[in-house]
């Protein structure tokens, strides 16, 4: 699904990345670790094509990414939704607008039982009509999730999506993440936080990249 053959990454210094070659293939559910700084966000960027690498190449759906024209880029990244590490929203549109923005921007129509459905889902029903800075950063990053999927991506693409959560939160959008992998998205979540991954073991297949001094290897089941 997404495809890493001997990967580098540089904003321009040293390589930040080096010699990555992984696959993330239908239906797995990965955590990414690594220390602040080291790269996360910079390889789920180069996940949807947000950046190009500077060496190697990476394939998204069965297409080399340098290869893909503008069109292209905007069909490919419609079946991935990502959750920022800062879940920003427009403060003058109500939540529900909101969390349907994906599909309106791409001239889609959101069904209202299928975003009430997701409200409910996120537990945000309540919300629908509030504005984005009334919400705690639990809201925020449920609302960050329900907008990510609502135009149901085959793959999730998370940054610190638990950042700042409590431990009962940050369980419950696991749980989330988990029951849509079950319905078959895949799912790669990076995350500082290793008790979130303990955790999430007990409950899904899940495998554990780590980026070590720039290169990203599996870790062993020990995590
Ligand atoms: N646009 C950019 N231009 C130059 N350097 C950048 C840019 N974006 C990130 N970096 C640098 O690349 C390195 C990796 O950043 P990245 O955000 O990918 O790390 P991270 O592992 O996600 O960090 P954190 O856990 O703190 O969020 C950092 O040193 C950062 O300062």
């Amino acid at each position: 699904m997404i495809a890493f053959d001997n990967v580098a990454y540089s904003y321009g210094g040293g390589e930040l990345l080096s010699e990555v070659s992984l696959r993330l293939t239908p239906g797995s559910f990965h955590f990414l670790t690594g220390p602040s700084g080291s790269g996360k966000s910079t390889f789920l960027k180069l996940c949807y094509g947000e950046l190009l690498p500077t060496v190697g190449t990476v394939t998204i759906f069965d297409r080399e990414v340098h290869g893909l024209d503008r069109d292209e880029v905007a069909r490919m990244r419609r079946r991935i939704g990502v959750v920022h590490q800062d879940c920003r929203f427009l403060d003058h549109l109500p939540l529900a607008t909101n969390v349907t923005l994906p599909l309106t921007v791409t001239g889609r129509e959101s069904n209202t039982q299928d975003l009430s459905d997701l409200m409910a889902w996120v537990g945000l029903s309540q919300l629908a009509d509030a504005l984005p800075p009334s919400l705690s950063g639990g809201e925020r990053q449920r609302a960050a999730v329900a907008r990510a999927i609502i135009t149901s991506p085959d793959v999730l693409l998370a940054d610190e999506p638990t950042g700042n959560l409590d431990w009962e939160m940050s369980l419950r959008l696991l749980k989330l993440l988990v029951e849509l992998n079950r319905m078959g998205t895949t799912i790669l979540i990076a995350t500082h936080d290793l008790n979130l991954i303990r955790s999430a073991k007990q409950q899904v297949a899940a495998r554990v990249l780590r980026i070590s001094n720039r290169r990203i290897q599996l870790a062993g089941a020990d995590l």
